[in-house]
């Protein structure tokens, strides 16, 4: 499948990477307001590829975009230290109104994959832009929340990331819900599993990994800067379900019809993944102050893209 990334930057560069090292895709082409920059980029990614799988990896405009049958849209401003996700909103909703352009005069079909923050709203704004149905436009939303919630929460109970099953549901940003009641372990509740272990989940630990969670980006931005490498393969796992259609369950974002009391919200819910985009979003069974989270969750995203009217 041929891959498009508006965006050249950490993420989008990131993403290419990730692409080319896990044989996501059979083309990608990274197109960037700073075109030299973006040749760059491909130069660099592709020779990673003879390491790899066979991918050609170029730079390009929007009309080299065709055929493509996902766009990852990686353009935009990302966070200051200390700076929200929701502060870019305003900014990069005016990208995405030329960028979302572009795309469609050479790809109107592709399916969308937003991972400019904030992921969310930005994917309400590309759904709304390009008129395209709601399963074809799609935000990394919490993949790599969940991620960081899997490893942490591996790390504590000492197994593979792979057997921990656990979901960050709602924003990808300050208000997200970590969903400590359908959490597994292998088969098990996580509390359940920790206890046989010798590795019980005190409060103390629950406060860590909810810190650890909901403030890595903060940590990470200070730290270097942005964040990327989590990312990039989030979004190349996200194009592999796309692909082969996997049907994998992934937290993505898409607009949804209600939560709570707040209809038309983008956030992350689990969803079935496919080549149609999401076939399908499931609600897990949580405890009622999770519920409550992810109603308010849902609430502050809607105030937020109201700011936008
Ligand atoms: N969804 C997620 O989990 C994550 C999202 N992000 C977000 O991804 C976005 C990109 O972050 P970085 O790659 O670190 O930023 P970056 O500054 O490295 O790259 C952004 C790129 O967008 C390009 N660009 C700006 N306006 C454009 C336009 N109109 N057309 C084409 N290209 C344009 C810039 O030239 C630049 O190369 C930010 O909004 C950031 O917050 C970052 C990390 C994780
Ligand atoms: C920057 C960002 O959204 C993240 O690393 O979670």
């Amino acid at each position: 499948m041929k891959i498009g990334i508006v965006g050249a930057g950490m993420v989008g560069s990131a993403a290419g990477y990730a692409l080319a090292l896990r044989g996501g895709a059979s083309e990608v082409v990274l197109v960037d307001l700073d075109a030299d920059y973006a040749r760059a980029q491909a130069e660099d990614i592709s020779h990673a590829v003879p390491f790899a799988h066979p991918c050609r990896v170029r730079a390009g405009e929007y009309g080299d975009l065709e055929g493509a049958g996902a766009v990852i849209l990686a353009a935009g401003v990302a966070q200051q230290p200390g700076e929200s996700r929701l502060s870019l909103l305003s900014r990069n909703a005016e990208v995405f109104a030329k960028v979302i352009a572009g795309v469609q005069g050479a790809a109107p079909d592709a399916l969308l994959l937003v991972a400019t923050n904030p992921v969310d709203i930005m994917t309400e704004v590309a759904l709304k832009a390009s008129g395209l149905p709601p399963e074809r436009v799609i935000g990394s939303g919490t993949i790599l929340d969940t991620a960081r919630y899997r490893s942490l929460l591996a790390t504590h109970l000492g197994i593979a990331a792979q057997s921990v099953h656990a979901y960050v549901l709602g924003e990808h940003g300050d208000s997200e819900v970590l969903a400590w009641s359908a959490a597994r372990a292998g088969t098990q509740p996580i509390a359940d599993f920790a206890a046989q272990v010798g590795a019980p989940i005190t409060d103390d630990v629950r406060a860590r990994i909810d810190d650890g969670v909901r403030r890595a980006a903060y940590r990470i931005i200070e730290g270097k800067g942005a964040t990327w490498y989590g990312i990039g393969a989030g979004l190349a796992r996200i194009v592999q379900a796309l692909r082969d259609d996997q049907r994998t369950v992934l937290t993505v974002s898409a607009v949804t019809p209600k939560v709570g009391e707040t209809r038309d919200v983008a956030l992350s819910l689990p969803r079935v993944v496919g080549s149609a985009g999401i076939v399908a979003t499931l609600m897990p069974d949580l405890a009622d102050d999770e519920t409550a989270a992810l109603r308010s969750s849902a609430a502050i995203l809607k105030e937020t893209s109201a700011q936008l009217v």
